[in-house]
């Protein structure tokens, strides 16, 4: 007699083995003087290797505590209160030592954080900065690390031998997040976390430079993460989105099928109120009322109840669970297939 559950576990274990990154039920919980703040609750999230996804979402969603959990390296008052994250399907990040955890973090995952503006070294120059890493990752041969740092700057549009010889204070905020990217990349780590890495560069810059990281991209067969508020970008550059509302996962998908065919009504919401997805300037609308205060939110019931054009009385209830509504596009919602 076949064992289901066995069977299950080894068909679910082997998916994940095709996963770069498999993380399941992330909470992270942020201790505050009026209270905590349960910023990621629940969430699960597979980054295929060699694929883009991109995680969209309001301010304050969740989305870089979300990366930064995946990474383990959330901070004070942060603290993942459960989960796992397995790594090419082995090494769950959340329970290996914190030196193994450090080397993996710039060899094999870059990243690239919304504060890479500051959180270059002001005292030392960017090409001694490079040299820190290198010899903080125990990378022999040095001088190919300069000269392939300074081929990712050339990429990037940048003058290297100026770059490597600057101060952080010496360059733009467009500059800095390019630095970030080389970066992120020159270890030439395999799994690259992008949170809000153009957001800083005006439009043609962060053409150019989302341009480049697609090359890159392919050239390396990468996994690449892309945070953004940008739903434009998102659909530009990702193959898989990831709708992020108040802490958790509300709809997830390949993005052509996401966005050609949203059901939460939030990524309705986020499609309507951009004028370059829905084409006419006149028709873009803003998405209404704003996101649920987490010290406030009722645990049970939908998130989006108050700000739902299509609510029903029982979405106050009860919370509506991420399931599949064709392929490997998810939803959580009660409503999805009301006309609305
Ligand atoms: N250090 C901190 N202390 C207390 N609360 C925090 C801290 N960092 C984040 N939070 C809270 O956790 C929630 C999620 O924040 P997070 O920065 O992950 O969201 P986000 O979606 O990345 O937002 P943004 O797009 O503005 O960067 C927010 O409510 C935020 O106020």
């Amino acid at each position: 007699m076949s064992d289901t559950s066995t069977v299950n576990t080894e068909s679910t274990f082997k998916e994940q083995q095709k996963m770069a990154i498999s993380a399941r039920n992330i909470n992270v919980v942020y201790a505050t003087p009026t209270g905590d703040i349960p910023a990621v609750r629940n969430v699960d999230i597979d980054l295929p290797r060699g694929s883009i996804t991109g995680i969209i979402g309001e301010s304050g969603s969740g989305k870089s505590t979300l990366i930064m959990a995946i990474m383990n390296a959330v901070t004070k008052p942060g603290k993942i209160t459960s989960g796992s994250v397995l790594l090419n399907g082995e090494n769950d990040m959340l329970q290996l030592s914190s030196e193994k955890q450090r080397k993996i973090r710039g060899k094999e995952i870059g990243f690239v954080f919304q504060a890479a503006q500051n959180s270059l070294n002001p005292l030392r120059r960017i090409g001694q900065q490079i040299l820190d890493l290198g010899r903080a990752h125990e990378v022999h041969d040095l001088r190919a690390l300069i000269k392939y740092a300074k081929e990712l700057l050339i990429r990037l549009g940048l003058d290297a031998d100026r770059v490597l010889a600057s101060f952080q204070h010496e360059l733009s905020g467009g500059m800095r997040q390019r630095v970030g990217i080389m970066f992120s990349l020159v270890l030439n780590a395999n799994i690259v976390f992008l949170d809000e890495s153009t957001t800083a560069l005006d439009m043609l810059s962060q053409a150019s430079v989302l341009e480049i990281i697609r090359e890159l991209q392919k050239e390396k067969n990468l996994t690449i993460a892309f945070v953004s508020h940008d739903i434009g970008v998102i659909a530009d550059l990702s193959e898989r989105i990831e709708i992020f509302y108040a802490g958790e996962i509300v709809e997830e998908g390949k993005t052509s099928e996401v966005l050609a065919s949203p059901k939460h009504p939030y990524t309705k919401g986020l499609i309507k109120a951009i004028p370059k997805i829905s084409g006419d300037i006149d028709a873009a609308e803003p998405l209404k009322g704003s996101s649920p205060d987490y010290r406030t939110f009722k645990q049970e019931g939908c998130l989006f109840y108050d700000r739902c054009p299509i609510r029903t009385d029982s979405c106050r209830d009860s919370r509506p669970e991420l399931n599949i509504t064709s392929g490997y596009h998810k939803v959580a919602c009660f409503r999805v297939d009301a006309n609305d």
